[in-house]
């Protein structure tokens, strides 16, 4: 099922935030890095695709229609992690997850699904903790693990990897990245640390504040003129001893 976003117009009332947002159809097996500045719109774009916010034009993944759907009637083909997260509440980490697969109707064991997850992920360690005693960053692996639990077609991540430490931002993209390949879904994956995206994903959404994107591999859509109009930095990209391209931000522009 591949997603199709056409003529997407995205607002919060009267503030414009993208006029015409149309991509080239994003094809079922890709992880897609959603760059750009503060405000530039991710959040936004990720919450309308997930039914949280309204929007006009079309977006489809295969052929059904992901505007205007509740994003209730979404749970099983879309996943959705939002900026914040999960609140500290006093159930365990068990408990929403298992929350997450009566939700989505799943059929078949439980059990066996939350514990592949959880061993994916590796946080079976939290699994009889309550999200109360979780740290910030153990509680966005448990809401990564809620998200993941309901096998979806479309995963809508913002900023996965905000809380967390090195090594979890690691894992937890190689995780999403194996997930898509191997199942055939896609991931949109909000992010700032344009190095992260680059290494883990197989296309860049870059988005600059005047309205302009793109969509392609790193060699595609990452060059010190867009780098400038995107966030207003004067960066380089070089290629690493691995041979990875990574970009090397100098300084800020002024004015
Ligand atoms: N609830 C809201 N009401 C009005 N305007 C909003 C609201 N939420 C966001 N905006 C505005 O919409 C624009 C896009 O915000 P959005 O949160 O999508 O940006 P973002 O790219 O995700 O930013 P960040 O990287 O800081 O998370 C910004 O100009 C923001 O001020």
């Amino acid at each position: 099922m591949s997603l199709l976003i056409r003529d997407l117009r995205l607002a919060h009332g009267k503030h414009l935030v993208m006029e015409s947002l149309s991509l080239e159809p994003i094809e079922p097996g890709a992880m897609v890095a959603v760059l750009g500045p503060n405000g530039v719109g991710k959040s936004t774009l990720i919450r309308a695709l997930a039914g949280m916010h309204k929007a006009t034009g079309e977006a489809r993944l295969g052929d059904q229609a992901l505007l205007g759907i509740a994003p209730w009637r979404q749970r099983a083909r879309v996943g959705y992690l939002p900026q914040h997260l999960p609140q500290a509440t006093s159930l365990l980490a068990y408990e929403l997850l298992q929350g997450a697969c009566r939700a989505r109707g799943a059929a078949g064991d439980t059990d066996a699904r939350i514990s592949a997850v959880l061993s994916r992920l590796g946080i079976e360690s939290l699994a009889l903790r309550r999200l109360s005693e979780l740290s910030g960053g153990q509680r966005q692996l448990v809401g990564l693990a809620q998200v993941l639990v309901s096998e979806p077609r479309l995963l809508l991540l913002d900023e996965p990897t905000s809380a967390l430490d090195l090594r979890w931002q690691l894992r937890v993209l190689q995780v999403v990245r194996e997930l898509t390949h191997e199942q055939g879904c896609i991931a949109l994956v909000a992010c700032h640390d344009l190095n992260l995206a680059l290494r883990h994903c197989d296309r860049l959404l870059l988005l600059a504040p005047d309205g302009s994107y793109r969509l392609g591999t790193a060699d595609q859509v990452l060059d010190a003129d867009w780098l400038r109009l995107a966030y207003g930095v004067e960066a380089r990209i070089e290629r690493c001893s691995a041979g990875w391209p990574l970009v090397l931000a100098d300084r800020a522009v002024t004015g």
